[in-house]
């Protein structure tokens, strides 16, 4: 018998989640039926989405929802071995059983050498969002300028470094100096601190004195307010999260971006990565071929300890991470 440890949600995250908002439960497991594995997590996922999804989606009580990488300790499933690892979306669990319906396979090339939570960030879902947002929403061209927000994290690092290999000048805005310097470190023409600048109208104006051809908007709220002031004739805006407006609890109002958009004849679109779901297979391939060549560089924020899982998720939150914020079991 396997007693899993879960964290539910013990109450609805008023304003920005508390410690105290989350319970650890111990669950019993039954022993497995034929069809069936047991997994324990290795890496788990803590992610922006889970703080809007589970207001939308969950009940007090239920176990947070989110991905982790697993190793396969046992299998009554002849199309699974022992020992493998996959990646799962089974929450905030350290084990558990599945029937092997939704368990992903590791590519066959995955490198030993390569860290398995990759996975879960600039080879997983994170990385297939920068992918798919600056190739099927920004439909960005070389010689284009590439402004994108949260860039130090595990989308908007790699937003930075795709428009590079595309060919663009990327301009990254992040909230220390630190992730500035990493920033730079790993290839983007212009990164500034938005925390310290006097005037963000300014800084942008200042890394792009010609404006901006792709908004590549992980933050919304204020900041796209201002950016989309600098964008050029027939820009376009991928909408792919609103970072500053997970936490608030009044919706905030204006400025309104209809003049703008107008008058430069912009386009702006939001989207979900799982839109292009038919074509992870394609994204996952060249997101590990460049990752495997050194073109893409990784960087990740580790938090040891399953118990630790609350605390790594309100980190992310709060802007501790450079690169994808992990939880290593
Ligand atoms: N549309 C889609 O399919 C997907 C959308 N997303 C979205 O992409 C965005 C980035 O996700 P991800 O890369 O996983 O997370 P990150 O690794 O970038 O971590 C979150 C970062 O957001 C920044 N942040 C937090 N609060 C604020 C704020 N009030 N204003 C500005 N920045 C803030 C912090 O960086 P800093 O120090 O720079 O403030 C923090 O490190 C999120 O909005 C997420 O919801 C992610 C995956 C899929
Ligand atoms: C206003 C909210 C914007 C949120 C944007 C965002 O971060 C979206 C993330 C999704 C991504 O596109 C694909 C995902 O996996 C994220 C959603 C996950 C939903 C969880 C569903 C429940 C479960 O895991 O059991």
């Amino acid at each position: 018998m396997v007693t899993a440890k879960a964290w539910v949600l013990k109450k609805h995250f008023e304003g920005f989640p508390k410690t105290s908002d989350f319970d650890l439960k111990m669950i019993e497991l039954p022993n497995l039926k034929d069809g069936e594995l047991l997994l324990e997590s290795v890496f788990l996922s803590v992610d922006p989405y889970m703080r809007p999804y589970s207001q939308r989606d969950m009940k007090e009580g239920d176990i947070m929802i989110g991905t982790q990488v697993a190793r396969i300790v046992e299998s009554k499933n002849p199309a699974f071995t022992v020992g493998a690892f996959v990646v799962a979306r089974s929450g905030w669990r350290t084990h558990f059983i599945s029937d092997g319906k939704d368990l992903q396979h590791f590519p066959s090339n995955w490198p030993e050498s390569l860290p398995k939570s990759l996975a879960l960030g600039t080879v997983g879902m994170p990385g297939l969002t920068a992918y798919f947002g600056l190739l099927e929403v920004c439909k960005v061209k070389p010689g284009e300028t590439v402004l994108v927000n949260a860039a130090a994290g595990a989308v908007g690092s790699v937003v930075g470094q795709l428009a590079k290999i595309g060919g663009c000048k990327v301009v990254g805005c992040a909230g220390s100096d630190d992730k500035v310097a990493y920033l730079k470190k790993i290839g983007f023409d212009e990164a500034f601190n938005y925390k310290t600048v006097t005037s963000l109208d300014e800084a942008l104006r200042k890394a792009s004195p010609d404006g901006y051809d792709c908004f590549f908007d992980n933050v919304g709220g204020e900041f796209a307010s201002i950016a989309i002031n600098q964008m050029k004739k027939y820009g376009r805006i991928a909408v792919c999260g609103a970072i500053s407006q997970y936490n608030v609890s009044v919706p905030q109002k204006g400025p309104y971006m209809q003049v703008p958009m107008i008058f430069q004849e912009l386009q702006m679109k939001g989207f979900i990565v799982t839109r292009w779901n038919n074509r992870w297979e394609e994204g996952l391939k060249a997101l590990l071929k460049w990752v495997v060549e050194g073109k893409v560089k990784c960087h990740e924020h580790v938090t040891e300890g399953f118990e630790n899982m609350p605390t790594a998720f309100i980190g992310m939150l709060k802007g501790e991470n450079i690169g994808k914020a992990i939880v290593k079991v």
